[in-house]
């Protein structure tokens, strides 16, 4: 598309937004513009191709007497049709030969005469490039760009009566930059949060604006949310139960999605029904709809001044993990409960003798491992190619099992400790209503607490000994996208092996090293689940609120890095064990509980 320079002169400057509406009418597109002050040397300098002639001081004169606008305009044959638009030199000869011109409408006579446009393609090139040039300067905001610019060459010329001060063509350039890098970066934001002030006319106004823009920033450097560890395992192998003596010890809330779907159930909406049948069924409900729920929880959580929050039972599909960290956060880590079906059933079938559970019998039981086997050991595949998997044994009795998740957690909240107070902060962010204080005292003594890892027999990750006959490569991909479910093929992405979900455009690399397991080809990771782009609209309608509140402390660092591959209870991955195999290892005779064909 040919590019042409347009200026608009100084007698005509008052009226440049109706010469930029016939522009537009006439079918350009205004590519740049600027409104600058010319010099004369500058002005000298864009009319050198006239020096000598008796008219220039005159012309320059004129062009230094109040501001312009500089325009590149595009269109098919911009050139000619912009001097058409233009029209005769002479605005009093326009008036009469081509009314409509520009400057029959806008000029004076002949040297004012409203308008400038490049004649060649050469002028373009060369004006183009002096009024907007190539390689611009990077604006310094801090001195403000649009402030009064020195004079080019030392030259001072005498501003325009009731003109702003002369600007250098560096700073007119800068100050477009600076435009440029504000509304790119932060107008939207500010807008909205400016728009959302006025409805909600707070009494704290500033307050509002720092919460508001902390949960809609564009391009988070951390999460506004308290910690989070997700706590997944098969249904039955003692997430909840594990749950409630972290919440003792350590302070942090524990939100189930299964209860929250559950208590959705309860409202009896047409939604709550949806999701009861799919329960019933052993299917895994839509991630927005969770989504939604886990994340009013987290907010609350947050501003109740909980240091993290354990997410027990999410995400259960690949794609509901991307999705979780482009909508809410990034996970410290997660919390796997390896445990054979066998014992998961036994356990379920205790259960459900009190439970009152909808899903709590042999009939559900089946499906929902079926699922699991299917649909979630994929998350855990996915996130241990990550490393930060810290993987449990959690057939082991409740006391034992909780010695090792009370390890993990002590020392993930002591490093986390040793980095918040080496952080440089100014000051520590003001204790929110409501908070509770961290439980130093109880870290300290847990801390004591003995650790199992050198005890019992070797507990090689089972379930996925146990799962292994159902673990097919490309196993989501294949999967039938059942109804009310969210994957569709295109979504889907190859685990293990093969791909792996796209990494959340948000969120940066976690800190424990990652060694592809095998090959994840860059192109193929970089593909989008078409769920991550699909459903945020309905999850906006879900949770339309600005409600969360900035996070009470400092991020945490991630999780320490996995223990060694002899402990028996931790079975954290290797980035060498990852490489060898996310296929199982064939001694599946060390599960105590292998699978039923
Ligand atoms: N380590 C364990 N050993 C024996 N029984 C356990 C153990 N952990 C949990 N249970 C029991 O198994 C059942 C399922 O545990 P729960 O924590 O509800 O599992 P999940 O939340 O993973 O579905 C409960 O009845 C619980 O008391
Ligand atoms: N993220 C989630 C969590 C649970 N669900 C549904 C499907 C599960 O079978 C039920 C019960 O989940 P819950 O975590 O409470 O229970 P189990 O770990 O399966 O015993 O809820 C879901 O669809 N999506």
């Amino acid at each position: 598309m040919e590019q042409t320079l347009a200026l608009v002169k100084p007698d005509a400057f008052a009226r440049k937004d109706e010469v930029v509406l016939k522009v537009v009418s006439a079918g350009f597109t205004v590519e740049k513009s600027a409104e600058l002050q010319l010099t004369p040397a500058r002005a000298a300098q864009f009319y050198a191709e006239h020096a000598g002639k008796p008219f220039l001081d005159d012309l320059c004169n004129f062009m230094c007497s109040g501001r312009v606008l500089a325009m590149v305009l595009s269109k098919e044959g911009a050139i000619k049709a912009w001097r058409e638009l233009m029209g005769p030199t002479d605005s009093v000869a326009a008036r009469s030969t081509a009314p409509d011109s520009m400057r029959a409408l806008f000029g004076t006579d002949k040297q004012k005469n409203a308008c400038h446009g490049s004649d060649s393609p050469e002028a373009a090139a060369r004006e183009i490039a002096f009024f907007f040039p190539p390689s611009g300067e990077i604006p310094d905001l801090a001195t403000g760009a649009a402030q009064a610019a020195p004079m080019e060459g030392g030259a001072a010329a005498e501003p325009a009566a009731n003109a702003p001060p002369a600007r250098s063509e560096g700073q007119v350039r800068a100050a477009a930059l600076a435009k440029e890098y504000l509304e790119t970066k932060l107008t939207g934001t500010l807008t909205g949060a400016l728009a959302e002030l006025a409805k909600d006319t707070p009494a704290d106004p500033i307050a509002y604006l720092v919460d508001y823009l902390r949960k809609f920033n564009p391009h988070p450097q951390g999460s506004p949310y308290a910690k989070i560890v997700f706590v997944l395992g098969g249904p039955g192998s003692g997430k909840g139960t594990q749950s409630a003596n972290i919440v003792r010890d350590f302070g942090w809330t524990h939100v189930s999605a299964g209860d929250l779907l559950r208590d959705e159930v309860q409202s009896k909406s047409t939604q709550g029904k949806m999701i009861g049948d799919m329960i019933k069924n052993g299917q895994i409900v839509p991630g927005h709809i969770t989504i939604g729920l886990l994340k009013k929880a987290i907010v609350k959580a947050t501003d109740a001044g909980a240091p993290g929050v354990l997410v027990d039972g999410f995400p259960r599909k690949v794609d509901q993990a991307g999705m979780f960290e482009k909508m809410v956060a990034k996970a410290e880590f997660t919390l796997f409960f390896d445990c054979p079906e066998k014992v998961m059933e036994e356990r379920l079938l205790e259960r459900g003798k009190t439970s009152g559970r909808s899903d709590d019998n042999i009939k559900s039981i089946k499906k929902r491992f079926k699922t699991f086997v299917e649909q979630s050991m994929p998350v855990i595949d996915y996130y241990e190619a990550k490393g930060s998997v810290r993987r449990i044994n959690a057939t082991k009795p409740v006391d034992e099992v909780y010695r090792t998740i009370n390890a993990i957690f002590t020392e993930a909240m002591q490093v986390g400790n040793e980095k918040a107070a080496s952080l440089t902060a100014p000051a520590a962010p003001p204790a929110r209503a409501g908070s509770k204080p961290k439980p130093q005292a109880q870290l300290a003594e847990v801390a004591k607490m003995p650790s199992n890892k050198s005890e019992g027999e070797a507990g090689p990750a089972l379930t996925r000994h146990v799962f292994s006959t159902a673990l097919a490569p490309n196993v989501v991909a294949e999967q039938p996208s059942a109804e009310g479910q969210e994957m569709p093929a295109s979504a889907a992405v190859p685990v293990g092996s093969e791909t792996l979900p796209v990494e959340a455009a948000v969120a940066p690399e976690p800190a424990a090293p990652y060694v592809a397991p095998v090959v994840a080809p860059a192109e193929t990771s970089l593909e989008a689940p078409a769920e991550l782009s699909a459903e945020p609209a309905d999850d906006q309608a879900l949770d339309p609120e600005p409600e969360p509140k900035p996070k009470p402390e400092p991020a945490l660092a991630p999780p320490p890095p996995p223990p060694p591959a002899s402990d028996s209870d931790v079975l954290s991955p290797r980035s060498d064990q990852l490489q060898a195999a996310p296929e199982l290892p064939e001694d599946s005779a060390q599960s105590p509980t292998p699978m039923p064909a």
